[in-house]
């Protein structure tokens, strides 16, 4: 069964005179098992896909589902997980405590997924940090194993490799297969040719629109 389908999907932003129309009738559909790119020139509207496939925002004509149910209608971590642009990390909260808290909410023991994240994402010796103590890059490694960690139906991530080194970057990408070979659908808006070349498909965007 397809777990993340957007059918028809056209929305965009403000009112009146003021209106911007963003994304036009587009169709994407992410399986389980797999890893779908969204590539595209900045303002081509992968942010914006990304919001409705986590169901931050409902569309304006069309659906947006998983397994399906509209998205929006969705509030479950272990459902759909997602990684914004800007992470969205708790600042009071340890390195460690960011990332097992969708675990706690959900009653669910993290000790063996956490210690593999971290491991596999190079964040084991500052875990019990401050999460507003480290870089830019661990936050975004913080808000990658956080996704994880309770193996997601599905993952939406934008731009998770943005403030990675090489070897940083790989050991993303590792894990978004990991997750994807575990059975969760995994869509990734990146400009990062590297997580092409990894992903099952590529979906690119211009100007609201899929090409091909
Ligand atoms: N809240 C908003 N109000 C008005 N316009 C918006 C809003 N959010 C996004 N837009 C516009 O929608 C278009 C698509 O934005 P979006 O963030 O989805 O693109 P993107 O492909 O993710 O870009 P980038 O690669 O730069 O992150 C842009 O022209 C942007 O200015």
């Amino acid at each position: 069964m397809t777990a993340l389908e957007l059918v028809g999907v056209a929305h965009g932003y403000g009112a009146g005179g003021r209106r911007v129309e963003v994304l036009h009738d587009i169709s994407v559909r992410v399986e389980p098992g797999e890893l779908v790119a969204l590539a595209g020139p900045s303002g081509s509207g992968k942010s914006t896909v990304c919001h409705l496939a986590a169901g931050i925002e409902h569309p304006d004509h069309g659906t947006a589902t998983l397994d399906g149910r509209p998205t929006a209608e969705i509030a479950d971590w272990s459902m759909i997980a997602v990684v914004p642009q800007q992470h969205g990390l708790l600042a009071g909260l340890t390195v460690e405590d960011n990332i097992v808290l969708p675990a706690h909410r959900a009653r669910v023991d993290p000790a063996e997924r956490f210690a593999r994240l971290a491991e596999d994402l190079d964040l084991v010796a500052f875990a019990r940090r401050g999460v507003t103590d480290t870089s830019l890059g661990e936050q975004q490694r913080v808000a990658v194993a956080r996704a994880l960690v309770l193996d997601p139906r599905l993952a939406v991530l934008d731009e998770p490799t943005g403030h990675q080194d090489d070897d940083h970057v790989g050991q993303v990408i590792g894990v978004l297969a990991d997750a994807a070979r575990a059975g969760s659908a995994v869509l990734v808006a990146t400009h990062d040719q590297r997580v092409w070349e990894v992903a099952h498909r590529v979906v690119r965007l211009e100007d609201g629109r899929v090409l091909g």
